[in-house]
């Protein structure tokens, strides 16, 4: 059964008109590699530590602020959530479709709250905790090219005619500021698109990017603003000792004008020094050590990398139900080709190399989660090609081949065809990273022993399930096994409201 809303009743949880205030008890354990009567032997001891949670529920007018708000996914997700807001239906060769959230985690996923008489209750994921309305988004953002929304619509191919007709009043007053741009970070096929580009120096170009921001937020009454990264794929920095190492370093950099200071960094720096959540949704190194440093030091959150939308997601449910199931992928290739501009991009051996890398990260967890099947060190071969091809468009055709090795040498070969529509699927995850950046900054955490409630760490790992190389804090492990990655986020949510986490043991009923 499926329920709308829930309150939670516990001497664990108050509710007050601006807060919920819970106490929770981590259940963890602790390791000991102790010397026990002449041998070493792991000691695993359960522990408990007490947890409050502060959730403010006064939900922020919040302005969405998209670099790249004129490509595909900018466009794409603003007409969606125009025709949601809009409730606009459009006529297709199947049928008359209506606006959904289809593919937002926070829209259209649910959770299990319990059972009764032998039936699970679930209730939409969003009703665990106070959220932004999508519908009450306001837009902004920034791009290099100077097409307002409805042309950038039309130029992108992604939603079906009839509806960009009804979209496009809503859309063609919306007009992007003009961005950083440096040829030297993208594809040199990049530069036509670039008419609309801040001057001037990189400090002029940071204090621009902040001039912008205050106008928007002035401007558009709202309370709160999110930026997010949805520009090109850049290649990546290089991370130099006095360049970008420490934050000192960094603004000292933008102050000297050094060119290896990038455009997405640049974005960041300014973000930072505002206090506005900056999400990377590309794979590039935007955060730069500098840049992380800067983050921590004035508690702004970050987070990135590079949304996992399609055949990376794809990925980090497979390779972990292989590996979960005892069967060891050997090899791994995984092929796609698309006809956007992401895919013109990308046809550059620099920015390819950003997405190859993120692309290839993303089984390291779940091989290193299996002493049985790997030995240290030990990797399947992994192989990712991305190859542009114009006729397709935004509809990404990903091919990838799984081997593995099964029970008393048998091999096991699966083969898979996924066509990812690009920003169809990336459209609803900027959503949920924007809405989830905004909900972590309205809670406090509390350790038993901590002396009084502060922010998560600014490095915003609560995010990971949404990108495909999770921005972690230094010596934090780095997870991607996609189920994983979803009940940390579901869980600690439920801690904010005094729940458990969802276990899924059922014992009611065994
Ligand atoms: N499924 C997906 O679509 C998906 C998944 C993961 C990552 N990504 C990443 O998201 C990004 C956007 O994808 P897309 O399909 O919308 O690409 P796109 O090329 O259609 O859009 C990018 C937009 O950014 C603008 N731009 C480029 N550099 C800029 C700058 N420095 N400042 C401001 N604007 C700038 C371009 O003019 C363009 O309009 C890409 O980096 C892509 O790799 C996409
Ligand atoms: O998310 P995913 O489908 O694994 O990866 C995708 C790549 O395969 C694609 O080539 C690129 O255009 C997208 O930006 C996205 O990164």
């Amino acid at each position: 059964m499926f329920i709308d809303s829930f309150k939670v009743e516990s001497p664990n949880v108050k509710y007050t008109d601006h807060e919920i205030h819970s106490v929770y008890n981590y259940e963890t354990t602790e390791l000991l590699h102790e010397n026990r009567n002449g041998t070493y032997q792991w000691i695993v001891k359960p522990k408990s530590v007490q947890y409050e949670f502060k959730t403010d529920i006064r939900v922020p007018k919040l302005g969405m602020m998209l670099v790249g708000w004129g490509g595909n996914n900018g466009c794409t997700l603003t007409g969606g959530i125009i025709a949601n807001r809009e409730g606009i239906s459009w006529a297709t060769k199947d049928k008359v479709q209506q606006a959904n959230y289809f593919g937002s985690l926070t829209q259209a996923s649910s959770i299990r709250v319990g059972s009764i008489d032998g039936e699970e209750i679930y209730a939409p994921f969003k009703s665990l905790l106070p959220m932004v309305n999508p519908d009450d988004i306001v837009f902004g953002g920034w791009d290099i090219s100077d097409m307002n929304l409805a042309d950038a619509m039309a130029r992108a191919r992604v939603l079906d005619i009839d509806l960009q007709k009804q979209l496009r009043p809503y859309m063609e007053s919306m007009v992007p500021l003009p961005g950083i741009f440096n040829p030297d970070f993208v594809a040199a096929n990049q530069g036509s698109r670039a008419n609309n580009v801040i001057k001037g120096t990189k400090k002029e170009q940071l204090q621009q990017v902040i001039k912008d921001i205050r106008e928007f937020k002035e401007k558009s009454k709202v309370d709160k603003v999110v930026v997010l990264w949805t520009a090109n794929t850049e290649r990546y920095s290089n991370v130099l000792v006095g360049l970008n190492d420490t934050m000192e370093s960094l603004l000292a950099s933008v102050d000297k004008n050094e060119s290896e200071i990038s455009p997405s960094t640049l974005y960041a720096i300014a973000c930072v020094l505002e206090n506005v959540p900056f999400i990377n949704g590309s794979p590039q190194n935007t955060f730069v050590p500098g840049l992380i440093d800067l983050a921590i030091h004035r508690n702004s959150l970050i987070g990135g990398d590079d949304f996992k939308s399609g055949q990376t997601k794809m990925k980090s449910v497979l390779v972990d139900f292989l590996v979960g199931a005892g069967i060891k992928p050997t090899s791994i290739v995984s092929y796609n080709h698309l006809g956007n501009n992401d895919g013109m991009n990308l046809s550059a051996p620099q920015t390819f190399r950003s997405k190859e890398i993120s692309k290839s990260n993303v089984v390291d967890d779940m091989v290193s989660s299996n002493g049985i099947l790997y030995e240290p060190g030990e990797h399947p071969d992994h192989v990712v090609v991305i190859k542009y091809v114009p006729y397709v468009g935004d509809s990404k055709r990903a091919m990838d081949e799984y081997t593995s090795e099964i029970f008393m040498g048998g091999k096991s070969t699966i083969v898979l065809h996924n066509t990812c529509e690009d920003s169809l699927l990336a459209a609803p995850i900027i959503l949920d990273l924007v809405l989830l950046a905004e909900l972590s900054t309205r809670i406090q955490i509390k350790a038993e022993g901590e002396g009084k409630f502060h922010s998560f760490h600014p490095v915003a790992t609560i995010l990971s399930y949404l990108t495909k190389a999770p921005l972690v804090p230094p010596g934090t492990p780095v997870v991607n096994a996609l189920s994983k990655q979803r009940a940390m986020l579901e869980n600690i949510m439920r801690a904010c409201v005094g729940l458990a986490p969802e276990n899924n043991m059922i014992l009611e009923y065994k």
